[in-house]
């Protein structure tokens, strides 16, 4: 863009999603030399793997071996284990990593940041504060002083790293910043649909979690087809009375776009919190040790957001209008029969005015 500084982008997170998603950015920054540096900044949270530092191995065999095993991320990838010197005089933040690290990786970077820099965030949950659920985005720019965009689609990280075709959603306020973020997350694989309801698209991204631990209940129960459609059918009707509940400017036509019914079926088929779910039914442990004994060292989202969303309800003296997020709650937490998810959607039905 003509007058406009080369954009310097770091991915702060490194994760399975964090890697495939620097991959994608090293791509575009390659493809638009005019807009952006080629250099991609990818801060890790540094561990050990084998006795040697997992940024030196991703550094060396351009391949985050931990989190997106087998995939070449580029060699103009650049992983640095010090977030604020990973930030320092970046022009394009993008957030993604797992909710519950996010405030406090937001609170080393204040003061940091140029007064240019703007961010996306890539998170799916709710900030969870004072009991109340806030969208990411918005804390973002509060804590750091700089526009906040957010992503979020049906992206299981490992086929979009396989460069499967997919969609995905990105929302923002500014024109100008959706530009340039179109420019770098579209390629031929990875297609990009940008809109303006960034609450939406983040409740969308946070609340998909919970329905597809509700999913993963119905497979580990070996339900049906039938049985685990009608969850996902009413997870989406929660999911968007939820947004409309206690979000202003939520639209529904959100909900029909990548970020919204088709991340829900994907997670629902395809998704950790699907695959633990299942197994968490199956074997009378905890969902915390069967995460730990699934996911090597990689987090699910919907178990934090599901005590989030019945605390917030359970406040609110609203946990039976939104039936489904409470029996997944209760069967995960309180020792409710697995089967009560699907006997209470037979009792219960979420009202939603209709448009
Ligand atoms: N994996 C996927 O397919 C997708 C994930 N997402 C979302 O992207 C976000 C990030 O997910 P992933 O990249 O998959 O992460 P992940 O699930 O692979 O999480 C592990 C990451 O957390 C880091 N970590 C561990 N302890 C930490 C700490 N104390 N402080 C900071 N970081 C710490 C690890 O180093 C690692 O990078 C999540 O909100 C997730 O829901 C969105 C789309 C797809
Ligand atoms: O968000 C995802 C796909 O869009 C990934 O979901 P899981 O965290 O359940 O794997």
């Amino acid at each position: 863009m003509p007058g406009f500084p080369k954009q310097k982008v770091t991915i702060i997170g490194s994760g399975n999603w964090g890697s495939s998603i620097a991959r994608v950015c090293a791509q575009n920054t390659i493809r638009h030399p005019d807009l952006f540096e080629r250099e991609v900044r990818m801060w890790v949270f540094e561990e050990k793997i084998d006795g040697k530092n997992l940024t030196d191995i991703i550094n060396e065999k351009h391949e985050n071996v931990k989190y997106l095993p087998g995939i070449n991320l580029g060699e103009n990838v650049v992983a640095i284990p010090d977030v604020v010197e990973a930030a320092k005089g970046a022009n394009v933040l993008v957030f993604v990593l797992p909710h519950q690290f996010v405030y406090k990786v937001c609170e080393s970077l204040r003061g940091v940041l140029d007064k240019d820099c703007r961010a996306i965030s890539l998170i799916k949950g709710l900030d969870y504060k004072n009991n109340n659920l806030l969208i990411f985005s918005e804390e973002i720019e509060k804590i750091l002083g700089i526009n906040c965009a957010a992503l979020s689609g049906a992206n299981i990280a490992s086929e979009v790293a396989e460069e499967q075709f997919g969609e995905t959603t990105i929302a923002c306020r500014d024109p100008k910043d959706g530009e340039i973020f179109y420019k770098l997350f579209h390629t031929g694989y990875f297609d990009v649909n940008v809109i303006g309801d960034w609450r939406g698209l983040q409740v969308c991204g946070a609340l998909k979690n919970v329905v597809a631990l509700g999913a993963g209940i119905c497979d580990g129960l070996h339900y049906g087809n039938n049985t685990k459609s009608a969850v996902i059918r009413r997870g989406l009707l929660e999911m968007r009375k939820f947004g409309k509940t206690f979000f202003g400017g939520v639209h529904t036509e959100t909900y029909f776009e990548s970020c919204g019914v088709a991340d829900l079926i994907t997670t629902c088929a395809g998704g950790r919190n699907r695959k633990v779910a299942a197994a968490f039914i199956k074997s009378g442990k905890s969902i915390d040790e069967i995460e730990k004994e699934m996911l090597n060292g990689q987090k699910l989202q919907g178990t934090t957001t599901s005590q989030e969303v019945y605390h917030f309800l359970s406040a609110r003296n609203m946990t039976q209008e939104f039936p489904l997020m409470t029996a997944i709650y209760r069967v995960i937490y309180e020792h409710a029969p697995p089967e009560s998810i699907a006997l209470d959607l037979r009792t219960r039905n979420v009202k939603v005015d209709m448009e």
